[in-house]
């Protein structure tokens, strides 16, 4: 991937952990201003309130398989019986146009931009204060199954294995402490990129 101004910031965390409330409210503080989110393709069926094209786009599963066979994807995976994808062409265009751009994907998806970037992208793993608090998370939703919860919960035990992929975990106990850390993150890594820039013979 050709990245010339912009990062590429992925957040993962177990399902109900609060990576949509995190990437809203981020949203809604406007302290990262340069800031866009990658809007996922998946074939899972919308929640209520959730609308197609903002939430996710919202695909049958041909229509997701053509996406995969015309390498309309950066990256994809399965998750609970459903595809999830992310569309690949808009993620360049604001990566080009000199615009940080987060992905809210699950870990398999994450490896596979790992790869395609290296050290270049910035990975970040949430984790809530401990499972109990998790599964009232999920519980409050109240948008999945028991069978649909139980199956994110067993799909936890794989994604917490592979943590060690990610460059930075953060807790995510208070909403708004895990923002300023995200938000800290992003300035940071926006800071070594300054520093690689500096070429220290044009100050001597
Ligand atoms: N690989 C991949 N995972 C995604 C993508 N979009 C969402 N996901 C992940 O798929 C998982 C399920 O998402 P969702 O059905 O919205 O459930 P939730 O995590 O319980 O809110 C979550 O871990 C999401 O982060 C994507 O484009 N690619
Ligand atoms: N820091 C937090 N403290 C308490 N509740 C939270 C926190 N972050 C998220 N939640 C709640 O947990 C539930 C799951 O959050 P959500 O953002 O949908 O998770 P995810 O996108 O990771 O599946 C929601 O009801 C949300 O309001």
């Amino acid at each position: 991937m050709n990245r010339e101004e912009g990062l590429l910031i992925v957040l993962s965390g177990p399902s109900g952990v609060g990576k949509g409330t995190v990437c809203k409210q981020i949203r809604c503080r406007q302290k990262l201003q340069h800031l866009k989110y990658s809007v996922s393709a998946t074939t899972r069926a919308p929640r209520e309130g959730e609308a197609n094209g903002v939430d996710y786009f919202f695909k049958q599963k041909e229509e997701f398989e053509d996406m995969i066979n015309n390498g309309e994807l950066l990256e994809w995976a399965k998750y609970v019986d459903n595809y999830y994808g992310t569309p690949y062409s808009f993620v360049q265009d604001q990566l080009k146009a000199g615009y940080d751009v987060i992905l809210e994907i699950e870990v398999q998806g994450a490896l596979q931009v790992r790869k395609r970037v290296g050290k270049e992208g910035i990975f970040i793993f949430l984790v809530p204060p401990n499972v109990e608090e998790l599964k009232r998370r999920i519980l409050e939703r109240a948008s999945e199954t028991d069978e649909s919860m139980n199956r994110r919960l067993k799909a936890m035990e794989q994604e917490m294995k592979l943590i060690q992929h990610y460059d930075y975990c953060v807790v995510n106990d208070d909403i708004q402490l895990t923002c300023e850390l995200v938000e800290s993150i992003v300035n940071a890594e926006h800071c070594k990129v300054e520093r690689n820039k500096i070429k220290y013979e044009q100050w001597l």
